[in-house]
């Protein structure tokens, strides 16, 4: 049966979910192509290498002239010409679309529509908007474009490529290896005599995601020390989730799989239901491990409280507060700690979805948070809530 040393057995919730985000540190940054940084957390700024425009550039289509009309209409540039025109003298005009170089001594565009030609010749009224976009304008080598510590979104990642920015320097996405444990649990298909469909991809992908972490292997492994050894010992992702096996049964083996192996506990049992039997540990070589309950209503629980805030944290995110909002309803509070319960956002706050059980789904089906209710809650005060993926 179980061993293994307990060290923070019954920590409050709010302690294994702060827990999580303080032992993540984020890890090494990467230089990546900018195509492959979306989503990543930066861990350098994002500086232009070239100016914005980089050539004088009509804004308009029209023509480029230079002095007081009329003016002559020497030739036609276009967007992507790659001589630049000759330099235009007073009474000088060329035809020019949008985004063409604007040939030297071009004073304004004039649009189609302000004008009128007439053979080679063009009339029209300039005004003060000359419609040419200067070289450098709007941007020149080294403005900062996204600070360290902001997510590269495809905005930024669109803006960077306008500046000649090729690479960025990014926290890499945490890699994530899972264990399925529980020899009664089916991948695929329906389930058999005695058996369970597993329950935990659509989850664990989810929140990996949305933590910014990465997927990597999802694979059932047998209710066996030695299988699960194995399983521990071959991965080297820095974190590891193995579902099931974290209670006290003859077919729980994590806790002394991690004795073995000198693990190092971080979160050892939560002081919540459901959910109680969760755990954080790191491994002598630094991988990262997350215990998940087996029962579903319990591991998707466990899942945000210890996998999320630690995937965030290693992907180089800044914690922020949880949101809070006045929950209603009524539920059997746990009077050593906190009831966790799913709940449907309102106008003015939550409403509790009633039956939600360790082993089912059903509720949180059909909720949009978890709400962390503490043992002094009442129906309408207020309670930190958990984003369901
Ligand atoms: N004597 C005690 N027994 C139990 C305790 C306890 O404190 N003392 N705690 C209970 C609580 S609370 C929970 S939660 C579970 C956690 O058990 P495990 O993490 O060891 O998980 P299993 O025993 O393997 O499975 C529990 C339950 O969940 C089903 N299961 C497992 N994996 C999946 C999956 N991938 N998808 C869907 N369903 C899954 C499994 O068939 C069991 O029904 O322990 C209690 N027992
Ligand atoms: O706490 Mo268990 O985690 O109730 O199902």
């Amino acid at each position: 049966m179980i061993a293994g040393p307990r060290r923070h057995a019954g920590l409050s919730w709010a302690q294994a979910y702060a827990t999580a985000w303080q032992v993540g540190r984020p890890l090494a940054p990467v230089s990546l192509p900018v195509g492959d940084a979306l989503r990543h957390v930066l861990a350098a700024p994002v500086e232009a290498r070239t100016a914005a425009p980089a050539f004088d550039a009509a804004a308009m289509d029209g023509y480029a002239v230079a002095g007081a009309g009329p003016w002559r209409v020497a030739g036609r540039v276009l967007a992507g010409d790659p001589e630049p025109v000759a330099r235009l003298d007073h009474g000088d005009a060329v035809e020019i679309a949008t985004g063409a170089r604007v040939p030297a001594g071009a004073e304004a565009v004039l649009p189609y529509e302000d004008c009128h030609r007439c053979g080679d010749t063009v009339r029209g009224t300039r005004t003060t908007r000359t419609h040419i976009r200067r070289a450098g304008e709007d941007t020149a080598p080294g403005d900062l474009l996204a600070p360290a510590g902001r997510v590269l979104t495809a905005t930024a990642a669109a803006a960077a490529a306008q500046v000649g920015v090729e690479r960025v320097r990014v926290r890499p996405r945490p890699g994530v290896d899972v264990l399925v444990t529980g020899d009664e649990v089916v991948l695929h298909g329906r389930p058999g005599p005695g058996q369970v469909r597993d329950v935990f991809a659509p989850l664990v992908t989810a929140i990996t995601d949305r933590a910014g972490g990465r997927l990597r292997t999802y694979r059932r492994v047998e209710d066996d020390p030695t299988a699960l050894r194995a399983a521990i010992d071959t991965s080297d992702a820095p974190v590891l989730v193995v579902t099931g096996s974290s209670s006290v049964g003859v077919a729980d083996h994590l806790h002394d799989v991690l004795a073995e192996r000198s693990a190092t506990w971080h979160v050892d049992g939560v002081a919540c239901r459901p959910g109680h039997p969760q755990a954080l540990a790191r491994t002598a070589d630094g991988r990262w491990v997350v215990g998940l309950p087996g029962n579903p209503y319990a591991g998707l629980v466990a899942a945000l409280t210890l996998l999320e805030p630690l995937l965030a944290a290693l992907a180089g995110h800044r914690r922020r507060p949880l949101p809070v909002a006045p929950v209603s309803g009524t539920v059997k509070l746990f009077p050593g700690g906190c009831r966790i319960v799913p709940v449907e956002t309102v106008d003015d706050g939550a409403r509790i979805v009633p039956g939600a059980r360790s082993g089912s789904l059903r509720a949180a089906a059909s909720a949009d948070a978890l709400a962390v209710l503490d043992a002094g809650w009442a129906t309408g005060t207020p309670a930190p809530l958990l984003r369901l993926p």
